[in-house]
């Protein structure tokens, strides 16, 4: 039987919309036949959005079935939505996933996840005592190439030994356009927004090394450049990681003013070869593995996404729903925490604050 989860959307901005794309992409053409979605409801700061936004992305068959909202709130209070995708500029996420959670909804919040460590650490509470499930929209974790990427290094150890990792995630952020990047009010910055990716490699790497059984990296050394047109957000953050008991040294980095270099945004290195992943960093399709051993070559696993790609970590978060899980294994809110920990500790090396406005964190 196919298990059907009922979306609210709240936000209607650019993820927004390729999130509502991809809900009503038919799952068939991923080859998933187990789940799918059904987008109830969008909420929006203007009822007049909300509807515009229903209007121009619902297929026929949706027309007149999506309800608008012109406040989050009344979304939250929808008995029909079963699951909150939040996609709100990441300064709104600590306070719109507790509202949802609050209301009794399971909530899936974009990336990141949210603007500190404390923050991430109550609403991991709340979700607990609300028995409702969370998780953070961190998409790529859920695409079927990262399972062949941690199998080629952890299960096949195809490169041997891992020493080291290189990963980045840039590209330029428009002053003009994508003004919630440049400035600290909306959390802007490289870090949060364009470094959650280079965190996420460095996590399947080193922290999910089975040597290193999920442990801390033993050295962190961050440095930040700071924007010329906002100097309260940083344009570029690089942060090197050691993690002795995995012994690999890695170096990651971000930056909202160059591109990633397209032919390798990560490249791990190890004893007898390497494993490559060419752009994009946040949706890749091939990993490349090259042999050092005369005569191998290389050999190149090949992962088209038919959609954005966004739509597997919406069946990850409709297969635990349907299992009554509250936390996805695969991408666990302890894990999230962890990401903004180490984010905090980059920020703290480097005096990078946002205003306390969006720092809070409510007594608990
Ligand atoms: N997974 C991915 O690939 C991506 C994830 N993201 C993440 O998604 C989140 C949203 O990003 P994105 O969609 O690009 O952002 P946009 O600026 O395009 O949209 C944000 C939306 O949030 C709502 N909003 C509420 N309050 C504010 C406010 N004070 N200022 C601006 N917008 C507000 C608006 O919707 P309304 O007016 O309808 O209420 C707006 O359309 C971020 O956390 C970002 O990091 C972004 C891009 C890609
Ligand atoms: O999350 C995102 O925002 C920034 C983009 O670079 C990235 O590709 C996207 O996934």
């Amino acid at each position: 039987m196919v298990f059907s989860l009922r979306w609210g959307i709240v936000a209607t901005g650019g993820i927004a919309e390729l999130f509502f794309k991809d809900l009503i992409a038919d799952p068939a053409l991923r080859g998933v036949t187990d789940v799918n979605h059904i987008p109830v409801a969008v909420a929006s700061r203007s009822l007049e959005k909300a509807q515009a936004f229903i209007d121009a992305h619902s297929p026929a068959e949706l027309q007149g079935k999506v309800k608008p909202y012109d406040t989050y709130d009344a979304l939250y209070k929808d008995p029909d939505v079963d699951c909150v995708y939040i996609a709100t500029p990441v300064s709104l996420h600590y306070e719109n996933t507790l509202e949802a959670l609050r209301a009794g909804k399971n909530v899936l919040c974009e990336k990141p996840f949210t603007v500190n460590a404390a923050q991430a650490k109550h609403l991991h509470a709340v979700a607990k005592e609300q028995n409702v499930f969370l998780m953070e929209a961190v998409w790529t974790r859920f695409f079927p190439l990262v399972e062949q990427f941690k199998k080629v290094l952890h299960v096949d150890n195809a490169i041997g030994r891992i020493h080291r990792v290189y990963c980045d995630h840039s590209h330029p952020f428009d002053p003009v356009k994508d003004t919630r990047a440049y400035q600290a009010s909306t959390g802007g910055g490289a870090l949060l927004d364009l470094g959650v990716y280079a965190i996420l490699w460095t996590l399947l790497t080193c922290y999910h090394h089975p040597d290193n059984q999920l442990s801390p990296p033993d050295v962190i050394q961050a440095v930040s450049l700071r924007s010329p047109i906002n100097p309260e957000v940083d344009e570029s953050t690089s942060v090197i990681t050691v993690w002795e008991k995995a012994k690999i040294m890695c170096i990651g980095t971000s930056s909202m003013m160059t591109y990633s270099p397209g032919e390798c945004v990560v490249r791990v290195q190890g004893t007898k070869g390497q494993v490559i992943i060419p752009i994009h960093g946040s949706r890749p399709e091939k990993v490349i593995v090259l042999y050092d051993a005369p005569g191998m070559g290389s050999r190149t696993y090949e992962y088209p996404i038919p959609g954005q790609g966004l739509f597997w970590e919406a069946d990850a978060v409709a297969r635990d729903l349907r299992d009554g899980k509250k936390f996805d294994d695969n991408y666990p809110v302890e894990e999230s925490i962890f990401v903004m920990e180490l984010m905090d500790e980059v920020r703290r090396q480097n005096n990078l604050k946002f205003p306390d406005e969006i720092e809070f964190v409510e007594k608990y």
